[in-house]
């Protein structure tokens, strides 16, 4: 079984590297092996899989309930992993993903907050693209136009889009939906045609709020769902640096601790869950029920005004300023932390997460990453909050874990 010897080898050469004296094959040397066993991180248990391996190995025929058992279950699984990288100040992250045959290749905004996937393209006007790369459907061997489609959105920061829709092969991290709806834009707001490295939005929210008409289409985690090892999938934002999203399984090393699942309230489409509370700096935790969405497509962290008065009452110098419509404080000034409650456990937002930029050239004052989510009617807790954390969106469970990192 030249495999087994192969795999016997290799292992005993990794436990060469770990400081036992191994034996040498082919002679007469005693020694010893120690055999450093992995969890597969991956792998999905399957009892009637299982039982019929056993069959097989020792050459038992398989019962027929369990050759049904078996046949049924025998599909590919599969994941994927895809880099997210940090544009200045972290305002959004943007995320290679490849539509159409041959590939066009955009770096979407990948938003847990919205349902469309739509793309600058072809059909946008040229005085509104701005260097943004775009999607060419009559490029692709694989679109097909999805009859009297259309879509339009707008987005909290009074951004918006709209257009008509495509069906293409979409790639994401490796992982491929083969019909997946691409809404092309026909027209986009200033900030977007701006937003100059930004191709469009990947939203990863629930299809009940799809804007497309007359018929709502899957967002993409829909698409994929069934195909994955897990319905879920994973958002690992980082401070300054590209973090991934990863679809189907938890990478057991991206955290730290244990993760901790709360139930979501789907009704809205969104992400929605009930923080258990808050702290500011060293102060006492304050147990207080604050309804929430993670949205990994908004920049800052909203919540509601007796927080936000709460916290910068910590900020000497701190104040309200309308004409920049938010919190600002001088940039020197030191900052609490501030936690997040899940459940009972504790979410830290470090206190340079929450200088988030100045406001202007001199570099003397400073816009906060906390900012009042008044008129929303909900919590937004966007990527200030949620590149602090490790946070798994449940599909399978319609849960949130969250863990430190
Ligand atoms: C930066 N403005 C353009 C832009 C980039 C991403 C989005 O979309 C958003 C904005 C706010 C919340 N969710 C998604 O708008």
């Amino acid at each position: 079984m030249p495999a087994l010897t192969a795999l016997l080898t290799a292992a005993l050469a990794a436990g060469a590297l770990a400081g036992t004296i191994p034996p040498r094959i082919g002679t007469t040397d005693k020694g010893t092996a120690s055999l450093t066993q992995v969890r597969n991180p991956h792998f999905v248990r399957h009892g009637p899989l299982a039982l019929a391996k056993a069959y097989q190995k020792y050459g038992a025929p398989l019962p027929e309930d369990l050759k049904v058992a078996v046949a049924n279950i025998v599909q590919k699984r599969t994941t994927g992993s895809v880099v997210t990288t940090p544009q200045q100040y972290d305002v959004e992250y943007l995320t290679p993903v490849s539509i159409g045959t041959p590939a066009q290749t955009l770096n979407l905004d990948v938003d847990t907050g919205s349902s469309d996937l739509w793309v600058f393209s072809s059909e946008t006007p040229k005085s509104e693209v701005s260097g943004q790369t775009v999607y060419t459907p009559n490029k692709s061997s694989t679109a097909e136009k999805l009859a009297g489609a259309t879509w339009e959105i707008t987005y909290g920061d009074g951004s918006s889009s709209s257009g008509d829709v495509y069906m293409d092969k979409v790639t994401v991290g490796g992982l491929t939906v083969s019909a997946q709806a691409v809404e092309a834009a026909k027209q986009v707001s200033d900030e977007f045609t701006s937003d100059s490295q930004n191709d469009g939005l990947l939203g990863l929210a629930f299809s009940t709020i799809n804007t497309v008409q007359p018929t709502r289409q899957k967002t993409f985690f829909d698409n994929a769902k069934s195909a994955l090892n897990s319905p879920i999938f994973t958002a690992d934002l980082k401070a300054g640096k590209p973090g991934h999203y990863n679809f189907g399984y938890i990478d057991t090393g991206a955290y730290t601790g244990s993760i901790t699942y709360t139930p979501v309230d789907n009704s809205q489409g969104f992400w929605m869950f009930t923080s258990s509370g808050y702290a500011i700096g060293s102060a006492s935790f304050q147990s207080t029920s604050i309804e929430g969405i993670a949205d990994t497509g908004t920049t800052l962290l909203l919540l509601p005004d007796s927080v936000v008065t709460a916290y910068y009452k910590q900020v000497s110098g701190a104040k309200y300023d309308s004409s920049q419509g938010g919190y600002v404080f001088p940039c020197s000034i030191t900052l609490p932390n501030f936690v997040v409650g899940i459940g009972s456990t504790r979410i830290t937002v470090p206190a340079k997460y929450i200088n988030y930029a100045p406001i202007d050239s001199t570099g003397r004052t400073c816009f906060g990453g906390v900012q009042s989510d008044s008129g929303i009617g909900f919590a937004i807790y966007g990527d200030i909050a949620l590149k602090a954390a490790f946070v798994v969106f449940d599909g399978g469970k319609t849960q949130l874990g969250w863990a430190s990192k």
